[in-house]
């Protein structure tokens, strides 16, 4: 394939930016400071679900992948979110992040807050990974080229407005401001070196959309949930 092509490719996918759920009501809201503790509860306790899913997603990428290169590069997901050594991971971060904001730990592992379209998106992005071609799974993580700017705009939003959260629970917007660039830049590769037909290539943006439907999902089945 060509670097014309390639390029192509690429401009087709970060189209897709619109699509992000940056753009989501109950995004916007938070950003600029208009939830309530109690939307914001709802939106951490709900969000655990994605959170604790992602290296299960991860990890059936993984099985499906006979790439060693490829392999290598992507476990390191996983220990992101599960802890390794004295890094306690993703996981627990959040976890901290939801007792900053008010919400106990059990109350998050045991879903008593998880919302019947949440599960169903989360889930279904799971599915997804374990069943479609591996690199076309790689290209549903794509969003994350979207989420650094969300994650500076939150972090900061969070400092100026949401003052009643110790500020300490916020180290894991801080961890994914590096992490998801990196992430993502490696995921674009896999799937601009994998995704070489047009079908292929199509298979990828459809991909992304779909992924931008899950997390648009989410982000509706919370905002029904917890009203102004
Ligand atoms: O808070 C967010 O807006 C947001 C978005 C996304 C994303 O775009 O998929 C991820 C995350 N956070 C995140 O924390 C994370 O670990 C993550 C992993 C993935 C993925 O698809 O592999 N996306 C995201």
């Amino acid at each position: 394939m060509t670097a014309v092509a390639e390029t192509t490719l690429t401009e087709r996918l970060r189209s897709q930016a619109s699509r992000y759920h940056a753009a989501h009501p109950f995004h916007v809201r938070m950003n600029d400071g208009e939830l309530s503790p109690a939307q914001i509860r709802g939106w951490v306790a709900n969000r655990f679900h994605y959170q604790e899913s992602i290296p299960i997603k991860d990890a059936a990428i993984l099985s499906n992948c006979p790439d060693v290169e490829v392999r290598r590069r992507w476990i390191r997901r996983i220990t992101d979110h599960d802890g390794v050594g004295d890094d306690p991971g993703g996981i627990e971060a959040w976890l901290r992040l939801g007792e900053a904001c008010g919400v106990p730990r059990e109350e998050m592992t045991d879903h008593r807050h998880l919302q019947p379209g949440v599960r169903f998106a989360v889930d279904a992005y799971v599915t997804f990974a374990r069943t479609k071609p591996w690199p076309i799974a790689v290209a549903s993580s794509l969003t994350e080229l979207f989420a650094p700017d969300l994650m500076a705009t939150r972090l900061a939003a969070f400092e100026k407005y949401y003052t009643w959260i110790d500020p300490a629970g916020l180290q894991y917007f801080r961890n994914r401001l590096f992490q998801a660039p990196r992430d993502s830049e490696h995921a674009l590769e896999v799937v601009l070196e994998h995704c070489r037909t047009p079908e292929a290539e199509q298979a990828a943006y459809d991909a992304l959309a779909f992924k931008n439907d899950v997390l648009w999902s989410m982000m509706d089945a919370i905002d029904a949930a917890y009203p102004a």
